[in-house]
């Protein structure tokens, strides 16, 4: 758990960081947003001392960071940027065994967790393990860099702007294996974008900056619901709010009874993508297939009544 009690961070006149209260749950997603200069890096960065606060604490699992030496506080946290930050001149395999080395784990062991991260981001360990960071693609690179942050099985980890950089099609994928990875390690995972449909994607909780303050702090349902200020309400557009309540629930959850015609939309689609299928093809349902089998239908009736305001 990672508390935040009451944090300021002020650079010359300006507090950035203005009195920010919140808790983050073991086990959990908490995705920072915001417009630029809000604040949301220099938040992010107070958790593993990169940057000193001003005011307030910080305790993670209890103890007060201000006790712990930044040094050890980072190699238990693991830390993604935008751009991966590789080391150019190291193998793949050096660079996802920097902190493990760092730590001094023995060589089997670490040999072991490189493989096991490659392995886990899809990167054939045989064919990566040995190449330079610029023999890969960028979003091989950023795959890389974030196998390098959870290499010492860090119980947090902070990413800034992970996937900035990679086109929408890997950006999704790059989205897709870190929930996974996430379910699998349980790791705790705080991440700052400016890009409010990532935010919805992965956040179990989404923290809302503007100007330095937290505006809200709520479950990605509550925010479209229930947006706290005006800004917040514009920051997940107007029009949007429909199709982001949708994109947030999955077709296995609302299977109903019934025979469709036509191709049918797999059971873990999101109501969204389910709903752009039903406009696309112009039909009122669409079979829902499990597994392989077809298990009952989604119709338009019913996702229009899901993406109408909650009452
Ligand atoms: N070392 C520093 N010295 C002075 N001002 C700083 C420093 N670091 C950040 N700032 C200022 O603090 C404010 C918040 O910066 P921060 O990087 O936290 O914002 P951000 O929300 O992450 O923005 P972006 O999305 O553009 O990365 C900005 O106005 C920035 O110019």
């Amino acid at each position: 758990m990672i508390e935040i009690d009451d944090i300021t961070k002020v650079y010359g006149e300006t507090a950035v960081v203005d009195q920010v209260t919140m808790t983050i749950d073991p086990r959990s997603i908490c995705v920072i947003v915001g417009t630029s200069g809000s604040g949301k890096t220099t938040l992010m960065r107070m958790i593993n001392k990169l940057v000193t606060q001003t005011s307030g604490s910080i305790r993670i699992d209890g103890e007060d960071i201000s006790n712990v030496p930044a040094y050890e506080l980072r190699r238990r946290i693991g830390y993604a940027i935008q751009g991966h930050g590789l080391f150019p001149h190291r193998t793949v395999g050096q660079n996802v065994a920097t902190v493990p080395k760092l730590l001094g784990w023995d060589k089997k062991k670490t040999a072991a967790r490189v493989d096991e991260l490659l392995s886990l981001f899809q990167l054939d360990p045989a064919q990566f393990r040995d190449r330079l960071p610029n023999e890969l693609s960028g979003g091989q690179q950023q795959r890389v860099g974030v196998a390098r942050a959870l290499a010492a099985e860090p119980n947090i980890l902070l990413m800034d702007e992970p996937y900035g950089a990679l086109d929408p099609v890997i950006r999704a994928k790059a989205q897709e294996d870190l929930l996974a990875i996430q379910r699998k390690f349980g790791t705790t995972i705080v991440l700052v974008t400016h890009d409010m449909e990532e935010a919805i994607h992965l956040g179990d909780k989404i923290a809302v900056m503007d100007k330095g303050k937290l505006l809200q702090f709520a479950k990605p349902a509550e925010i479209i619901a229930n947006p706290a200020t005006p800004f917040v309400a514009e920051l997940i557009g107007t029009s949007e709010r429909p199709f982001r309540l949708l994109s947030l629930a999955k077709v296995a959850d609302h299977i109903e009874a019934g025979e469709a015609a036509g191709e049918p939309v797999e059971a873990g689609a999101s109501l969204r993508d389910a709903y752009a299928e039903l406009l696309w093809s112009g039909r009122p349902a669409l079979p829902v297939r499990r597994d392989g089998q077809i298990v009952g239908q989604v119709t338009l009736a019913q996702l229009a009544k899901l993406a109408a305001r909650p009452q």
